[in-house]
């Protein structure tokens, strides 16, 4: 296998092609693997198969096209087409149920199809992000499916995926890696594999500390935003500014407060926290309670919504209003645990009318404008890089009523003739 993947000549299976494990297909398909990507959506694989990508992303179209002119990458939903390749990378979804318990159903049907697909010597990494001993268990899983034996039939290891959407094929070349094999020899075959593309430092340990390493990754950032959101709240009960404060805070050498907002969504930090706990005993609450703190956050932008109606006496059901933004951050499509989507859902049997617009969110309106016509308030709930130079003075002027909420700071200066409410500008 050594010489497979040092000449090239390894067969590559990626299962699950989505915001992962596309742009992982098409880097090892542009460093000279053969790989076929797995995916059970059948309009994904046309895309793909097509050319196009079905995410958005900075440079995926050219490396996606790439790829499938060098012949390197194809998609398939075909079981049979994956059956005895060298390697197989798993990148399906790891989300929660609805009682926040990790929902491993997607993990374990790729990994039972890894296992009627794979031979004696394969090498099998988990990229998605999973609960510690995970990847101990699905190794366990394996054995009992083929009769292999676990570190000598077959190789086995976790390699977290660490990149951040909109920088994704940039990441994948520089941020360090993490890669915990099952056995030694595991991870040496891992490390080899990921040599391919990878130009950052690669760190070797255990399966389970990799899954922790992951998880309390993701976890410190959640726990850091929430720690900024309370300083929101506590920022309005003292009439402060709190992206001031943040801003001179961060001059002491040791601070570096996060960005408050309407809160924090996406595939990976609302769950990520649920993960790592999902196993223990007891806990500590912090982290539990940083979770709740960020999960809330969307009521805290409907009360200033409700606050400014009632500063010029319209009924909320009587109010129309724009939300700006559906994806979980700026220039993204991704609406996963979006926090706009959970605000919309607590005002919408409040209100007259939710309008929506977000270019980069099918089925929202076409255009700002007319979004914006005789609307009562407009609520900013993502930070796309158009909404930051928005020129509210003449928007304002479609508007019946003119009020506006900032969620992700974006407005700079609260603008003439609004009644203006941003998180953390200091009003509620
Ligand atoms: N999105 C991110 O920014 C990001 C970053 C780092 C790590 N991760 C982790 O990576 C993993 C994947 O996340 P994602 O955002 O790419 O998810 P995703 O939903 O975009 O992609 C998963 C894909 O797998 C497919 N799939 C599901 N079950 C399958 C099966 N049995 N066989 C074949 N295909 C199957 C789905 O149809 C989907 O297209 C998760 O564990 C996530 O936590 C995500
Ligand atoms: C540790 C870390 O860096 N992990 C990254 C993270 O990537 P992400 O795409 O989820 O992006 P984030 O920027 O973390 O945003 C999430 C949400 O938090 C809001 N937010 C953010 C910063 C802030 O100060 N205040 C906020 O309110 C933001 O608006 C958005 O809704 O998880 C990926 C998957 O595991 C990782 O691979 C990737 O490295």
């Amino acid at each position: 296998m050594r010489e497979k993947i040092m000449d090239r000549s390894a067969e590559i299976a990626v299962i699950g092609l989505g915001y992962i494990g596309l742009p992982t297909a098409i880097m090892f398909a542009n460093a000279g693997f053969n790989v076929i990507g797995y995916e059970i959506r059948e309009e994904v694989v046309k895309k793909v198969n097509s050319g196009n990508s079905h995410i958005i992303e900075p440079e995926i179209e050219e490396m996606l096209k790439r790829a499938i002119e060098n012949g390197n990458l194809r998609a398939t939903s075909d079981k049979k087409e994956i059956a005895g390749k060298d390697v197989y990378i798993i990148c399906v979804q790891t989300p929660l149920k609805e009682d926040k318990t990790p929902d491993l159903s997607y993990l374990e049907s790729a990994v039972r199809t890894t296992a009627e697909s794979m031979k004696k010597g394969s090498l099998v990494i988990i990229e998605s992000t999973v609960p510690p001993m995970t990847t101990l268990k699905m190794a366990k899983l394996i054995e009992d499916l083929t009769g292999f034996k676990a570190g000598e039939d077959f190789y086995m290891a976790h390699a977290p995926e660490r990149v951040m959407p909109g920088r994704i094929f940039k990441e994948l070349v520089y941020n360090s890696r993490i890669i915990g094999g099952i056995n030694e020899k595991s991870s040496e075959l891992a490390e080899l594999l990921y040599r391919a593309f990878v130009k950052g430092q690669i760190f070797k340990t255990s399966s389970t500390t990799s899954e922790m390493v992951k998880l309390m990754e993701n976890t410190f950032r959640d726990v850091n935003i929430a720690l900024a959101n309370e300083f929101a709240f506590l920022a309005h009960h003292y009439g402060v500014n709190v992206f001031e404060a943040i801003e001179l805070a961060n001059t002491h050498p040791r601070v570096k407060i996060h960005v408050p907002g309407i809160g924090v969504g996406g595939h990976c930090l609302p769950k990520d926290p649920y993960l790592l706990l999902s196993s223990a005993k007891e806990d500590f609450g912090l982290i539990k309670k940083a979770r709740e703190i960020n999960e809330d956050m969307p009521l805290f932008a409907k009360d200033l919504l409700m606050n400014s109606l009632k500063l010029i006496n319209l009924p909320p059901e009587e109010a129309v209003v724009v939300v700006l933004g559906l994806s979980y951050k700026g220039n993204s499509d991704d609406t996963r645990n979006s926090p706009s989507l959970k605000f919309i859902e607590e005002i919408k049997e409040m209100v007259a009318e939710v309008r929506t617009y977000d270019p980069y969110v099918e089925g929202t309106h076409g255009s700002l404008e007319e979004a914006l016509k005789g609307a009562d308030a407009a609520v900013i709930a993502t930070d796309h890089s158009e909404f930051k130079s928005l020129d509210w003075q003449a928007l304002g002027g479609l508007m019946r009523n003119k009020i506006l909420i900032d969620g992700r700071h974006v407005v700079k200066e609260p603008p003439k003739g609004f009644i203006f409410k941003g998180i953390g500008r200091g009003e509620c």
